[in-house]
């Protein structure tokens, strides 16, 4: 699905590459983490798939695309398989979340009948059912988040890309929009983010890909973000060093503060979390955007609607291509009553079973930074 044969990308006026001979490949249906410290290459993978650079040397493939074949002509054509997400809130501050996710359906032309379907479905799923005529400035930073990913995967793209997608959040809502993810992901789009979150990345048992200045210096499967060991701490951002410190513990006390869940003496010494209640990690939504796809965990009905050109790079993922494997991979955090996110997914529900869906009249969640 995506495929990096020694792949060199050095930018001009570097006087080292970004990425130096990178050899990777991502599977359809799979989750991976990009890591390493500022610097290391990160966001340089996600832009080469992308398509938004191009390598120095070696070949990008992606869903069987040899990306330096396709003309600049296509490369919008192209995109329409990938959705976005970014650390930074890219929403359109001037239209509502229902035009915001609308917009990018319209731009590729898609029917109204289409756009009137689909965008509530997604809204829905990302857990902003009833929030589509408010403004982003209106939003808490998660909800503003989710709506970002509503718009990366109303598309229902094969791919989605995250870049620090939690990056400007609090733990607890940066666990919703991990799990979201997840779920996305469960329903058969194949997620590639980079993250500082070690947390995160320890809590999710996914695939590891370490970067270390622009080489690949670890790829393991159901890894963690382990010690960290190649991340100067003096080479992150206060926020980026704040995110490392981080640890499961004062997340799933963030989301749970009434249980108790501290577990360790370590955890125990750990700063409060920024935000407790457990509703708040519904609404925040960091930021983003691209289209994206929810077809898997979008409902039946909606995840069915027909491609509408006859365009030979849409290859969008249907709601009909989840499968077993990845439900077993859904780890029991993920998945607490034994939830099975494919299933979820086919019978519609998800943002309730996740606990994302608001009322209607939900205006108890804090107004957070547009930006
Ligand atoms: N457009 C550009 N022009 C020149 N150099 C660039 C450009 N984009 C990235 N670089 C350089 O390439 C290297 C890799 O940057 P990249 O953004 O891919 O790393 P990263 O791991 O995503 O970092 P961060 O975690 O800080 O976002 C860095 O040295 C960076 O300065």
């Amino acid at each position: 699905m995506i495929l990096f044969e020694n792949v060199t990308k050095k930018y001009r006026g570097a006087q080292r590459p970004a990425l130096d001979g990178i050899d990777l490949r991502v599977d359809r249906g799979e989750f991976v983490f990009i890591v390493g410290a500022s610097g290391s290459g990160k966001s340089s993978c996600l832009q080469l798939i992308l398509r938004e650079e191009q390598p120095t040397g070696g070949t990008v493939h992606v869903l069987g695309h040899d990306l330096s074949k396709i003309s600049s002509r296509k490369v919008p054509y192209f995109r329409r398989n990938l959705g976005m997400v970014f650390q930074d809130f890219r929403l359109l501050t001037n239209k509502t979340v229902y035009d915001n996710v609308a917009f990018s359906l319209q731009v590729i032309g898609k029917s109204r009948g289409f756009i009137q379907e689909a965008v509530p479905d997604t809204l829905e799923m990302v857990g902003l059912e009833g929030k589509g005529k408010r403004y982003p400035h209106e939003l808490s930073g998660g909800e503003q988040q989710r709506v970002a990913i509503a718009r990366a995967i109303v598309n229902k793209p094969a791919i989605l890309l995250a870049d620090e997608p939690t990056g400007n959040l609090d733990p607890a809502t940066s666990l919703g929009i991990m799990q979201l993810l997840r779920a996305i992901n469960a329903a058969g789009t194949t997620v590639v983010m980079a993250t500082h979150e070690a947390a995160f990345v320890d809590i999710m048992q996914q695939r590891v890909v370490e970067l270390s200045q622009g080489v690949v210096v670890r790829d393991e499967q159901s890894g963690g973000y382990g010690e960290t060991a190649s991340i100067p701490v003096m080479d992150l951002t206060e926020q980026g060093a704040r995110v490392l410190r981080t640890t499961e513990a004062v997340v799933r006390a963030a989301l749970a503060p009434e249980t108790g869940v501290v577990e360790t003496p370590s955890a125990a010494a750990e700063p409060a979390p920024q935000q407790a209640p457990a509703a708040e990690t519904q609404a925040s939504a960091p930021v983003v955007a691209a289209p994206v796809a929810p077809a898997p965990v979008v409902p039946a009905a909606a995840a069915v609607a027909p491609p509408e050109d006859e365009d030979p790079l849409d290859l969008t993922v249907r709601a009909d291509g989840t499968n077993a494997a990845q439900a077993r991979r859904v780890p029991g955090f993920l998945a607490p009553n034994e939830i099975d996110p494919v299933e979820l997914a086919a019978k519609g529900g998800l943002a309730e079973r996740l606990g994302l869906s608001g009322s209607q009249d939900d205006d108890q969640t804090d107004v957070g930074p547009v930006r």
